[in-house]
């Protein structure tokens, strides 16, 4: 593929919006005929997007769930990923893949045996495998009171079940220590802001 995929991950209020924010502004990542292209998993708007918010807003069955964000995936990779990196640009995904090894690997767990493993083969042979994967770490406690102030809560906002997304994340990141890039998520935006970007102009 031309271009190249870039993903942030993280649990809920690890700061990954923030980021992107900060990098959509960002001289150095700004050069005129760069072409980044911004975009997010679970796809907003988009019938397979409204059906993942509606099932998370609900108590679905955790194998269906798993399913309709593994088509919301496949959707984000045909009708985004995949044109935008043919053409040469850069894609920046808020969430991705990994999302749902460490959220659903999660929810999956004890349903089914090696749950992680499982989400990550049904993944093999036709997703995009990221370039690079920045992951925001923050402790559970953290996450459940930056998000104390955000309006709608999500059932996945909660310490025990976060502790268990945040392993899975780690677990992750060190079957793949290339791809990854841990940041310290409470760490000033703007410091972490500067590795990313160095880190990012280092593999175009
Ligand atoms: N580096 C940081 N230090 C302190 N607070 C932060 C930092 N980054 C983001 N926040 C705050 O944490 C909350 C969640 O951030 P957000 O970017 O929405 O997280 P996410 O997109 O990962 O869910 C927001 O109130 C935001 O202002
Ligand atoms: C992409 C993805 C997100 N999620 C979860 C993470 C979030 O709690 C929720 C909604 O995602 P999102 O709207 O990105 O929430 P936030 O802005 O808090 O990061 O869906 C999964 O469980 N599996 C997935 O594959």
């Amino acid at each position: 593929m031309p271009g190249k995929l870039i993903t942030f991950e993280g649990i809920d209020g690890s700061g990954k919006s923030t980021m992107l924010s900060l990098l959509k502004e960002n001289k150095d990542l700004k050069k005129p005929d760069d072409g980044i292209v911004f975009t997010r998993e679970p796809t907003q708007n988009t019938l397979t997007g409204k059906a993942v918010y509606a099932a998370i807003e609900n108590d679905v069955d955790p194998m269906a769930e798993l399913f309709l964000f593994m088509a919301d995936h496949a959707a984000h990779i045909s009708e985004t990923v995949r044109p935008n990196l043919s053409a040469g640009k850069i894609v920046i995904s808020d969430r991705y893949s990994d999302s749902r090894c460490a959220y659903q690997g999660a929810t999956l767990d004890k349903i089914i045996p090696n749950a992680l493993d499982f989400i990550k083969n049904i993944h093999v042979g036709w997703t995009i495998v990221p370039d690079l994967t920045f992951l925001f770490d923050l402790t559970p406690e953290d996450s459940v009171e930056r998000c104390k102030n955000r309006g709608e809560k999500t059932k996945f906002e909660k310490i025990e079940f976060l502790t268990q997304v945040r392993e899975n994340f780690m677990t992750i990141a060190k079957t793949e220590p290339g791809r990854f890039v841990i940041l310290d998520a409470k760490r000033p935006a703007e410091e972490n802001e500067k590795i990313i970007v160095e880190k990012i102009l280092s593999i175009l």
